[in-house]
């Protein structure tokens, strides 16, 4: 066991479970967390979908038929959700007439004690319990200068900045249960999942957008200058989040689609300041939490 990727090697809820300690890339330990949560959830059936909302998108959980929620206080290696936005809570239920699990709230790699393969544990757990898709959502600033306040948009591809510089969920021991140690992220996002969401989207009058998420490290937003050179390098949206999870899933095989709500656009004018607050942030979620809710549940109800 190596406890040196979680803060001290312990788990602020594992001792009611015997699980104190506990290494995000060991599998057998993470299936002894997979089982104490199917051990404390009446399964109708193995999850298909995998579902993470993002900041303020709690709804989709929300929308969920016959819910069983599991406070992620109650499984052991799950750390607490420290931010605002994010309740903490798996859920299993149908949506789109499909049963699916959905974490409602995510870990960043910016919380305290968090490294990258800590934050994506749901998605290999969410792998040990059998989903075969994944839904990631996030909320983002715009920097394409066609993108407005509450678009949706759909993830083309990405630019994980915190991967790129040595600090991905996949760096460390490898088992290869989970995947090989060396992945292509060429079709991260997969296109028949892309094209159905655009068709949804259409059909539904939902705006809709595509491009380029980018992860940064956070928790501060961008400077003018750092969302110019994003803008420069191809990016559409900007976030701190969603490509650990992504990468992880990719590695075991899981088909991902994956969105952003646009909840504000990112300054590239360093002599107009424009300030962005997590609240307004929230706020801009909220207002959309019914659109993004209809959006998911009708792309679930056309995956095959
Ligand atoms: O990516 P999600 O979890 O939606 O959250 C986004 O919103 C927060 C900033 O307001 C950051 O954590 C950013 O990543
Ligand atoms: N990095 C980043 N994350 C966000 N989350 C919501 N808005 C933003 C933003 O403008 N930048």
């Amino acid at each position: 066991m190596n406890g040196l990727h979680v803060q001290n090697g312990h788990l602020p809820n594992g001792n009611s479970h015997g699980l104190s300690m506990f290494d995000p890339r060991d599998y057998d330990e993470l299936l002894q967390i997979t089982d104490v949560v199917r051990n404390q959830v009446d399964l109708k059936e193995t999850p298909s979908i995998g579902i993470i909302c993002g900041s303020g998108l709690g709804d989709i959980g929300d929308c969920i038929k016959e819910p069983q929620v599991l406070s992620y206080k109650k499984i052991p290696g799950f750390p607490s959700t420290s931010v605002v936005g994010h309740k903490g809570n798996m859920i299993f239920g149908y949506l789109g007439g499909k049963y699916v699990v959905c974490m409602q709230g995510r870990f960043h790699p910016y919380e305290h004690g968090m490294d990258l393969a800590l934050c994506a544990t749901p998605v290999r757990v969410m792998h040990q319990l059998g989903i075969k898709t994944l839904i990631v959502s996030n909320a983002a600033g715009g920097v394409n200068p066609a993108f407005n306040y509450g678009d949706l948009m759909v993830i083309k591809d990405h630019i994980f900045m915190p991967g790129l510089c040595g600090f991905s969920p996949l760096v460390g021991i490898n088992d290869p249960r989970f995947g090989p140690r060396f992945v292509s992220i060429h079709d991260a996002y997969d296109i028949n999942l892309r094209r159905l969401a655009l068709t949804v989207a259409q059909e539904e009058n939902i705006r809709i957008q595509e491009g380029i998420y980018v992860m940064c490290g956070g928790p501060q937003y961008e400077s003018p200058a750092e969302v110019m050179y994003f803008k420069t390098v191809g990016a559409d949206a900007l976030g701190m989040s969603t490509c650990h999870e992504v990468t992880v899933a990719r590695q075991c095989g899981i088909r991902v689609f994956g969105f952003s709500l646009i909840t504000n656009i990112a300054n590239t004018d360093a002599d107009n300041s424009v300030e962005v607050t997590h609240e307004e942030v929230l706020v801009a979620a909220k207002e959309a939490g019914f659109r993004a809710c209809s959006f998911v549940t009708k792309i679930i109800e056309r995956i095959e």
